[in-house]
């Protein structure tokens, strides 16, 4: 079976600035695997290369096998993705958000509404259908996105600072939710943070820093290479910052 997420020399550059350097790593089918890196690192110009918002002008990306450049549409709808920055309507329900997103990919009224029922009770928000979403808590909104996100069951799921601006309990309960997913539906998740405590010891890691891959593997593979006492002083070793600590890098 091919990766999930297979990333080949990948390049980009604002004018004169690059922001990744000949990035390379895969992701296996049914991994969670963590991007970590610092602000600044290149995550969010990465995960808009996967997703084609920018064009690939230097590299390659393959999801499962299907290269983005080359078969869009079948590389796309095995993708879901949940940006850092919020991108839903505030002024419609969460129903207007979801079934909108389900007929841009095809999905017929009576299946998305199934769909979109199932999910929403598997994220807790089963009782918030016909809300504004404007009424919703930030941590509310997230879970949306991310039922959004899986709408068109999509093999792979990007979540770009999914927790950012949250408080600890949601933060504690999205990561869960998403883990969850990787046990009971086998999807493969590449999950973007600068947050170190997000990180567990069986993930598979790929730490970005600068635009370059300084690491990329299991996570304890990470750390014995490195010499480390765990994943914060690898990567806190690795990106050249004296202590990562509180939850994040310093
Ligand atoms: N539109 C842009 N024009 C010029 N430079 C940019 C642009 N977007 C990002 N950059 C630069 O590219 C580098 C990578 O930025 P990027 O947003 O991908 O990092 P990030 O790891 O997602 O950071 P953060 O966690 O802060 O969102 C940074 O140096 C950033 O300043």
């Amino acid at each position: 079976m091919p990766a999930a997420l297979e990333v080949s020399a990948v390049s980009h550059f604002y004018g004169e600035k690059q922001a990744l350097s000949e990035s390379s790593f895969s992701i296996a089918p049914g991994r969670f695997a963590v991007l970590l890196g610092l602000n600044g690192a290149g995550k969010t110009t990465l995960f808009s290369l996967i997703s084609r918002l920018f064009d690939t002008r230097h590299g390659t990306i393959r999801i499962f096998g299907h290269d983005i450049r080359r078969e869009p549409g079948e590389a796309l709808r095995r993708l879901g993705i949940v940006f850092q920055a919020r991108t839903l309507d505030l002024d419609l329900s969460v129903c207007q958000n979801l079934s909108y997103h389900a007929s841009l990919h095809g999905i017929g009224r009576a299946e998305a509404m199934s769909r979109i029922r199932t999910l929403l009770a598997q994220i807790d928000m089963g009782d918030r259908l016909y809300d504004k979403v404007r009424s919703l808590s930030g941590g509310q909104m997230r879970r949306i996105e991310i039922a959004r996100a899986l709408l068109h069951r999509p093999p792979l799921l990007l979540l770009d600072e999914a927790t950012v601006g949250l408080d600890i309990r949601s933060r504690a309960e999205i990561l869960a939710a998403i883990r969850e997913l990787v046990h009971t539906e086998g999807i493969s998740v590449f999950w973007a943070t600068h947050l170190i405590d997000e990180v567990e010891e069986s993930d598979h890691v790929v730490i970005l820093d600068k635009g370059r891959v300084l690491a990329d593997g299991r996570v304890d593979d990470v750390v014995r290479a490195c010499g480390a006492n765990g994943i914060r002083e690898a990567f806190a070793t690795l990106s050249g910052v004296a202590s990562v600590a509180g939850g994040a890098a310093r």
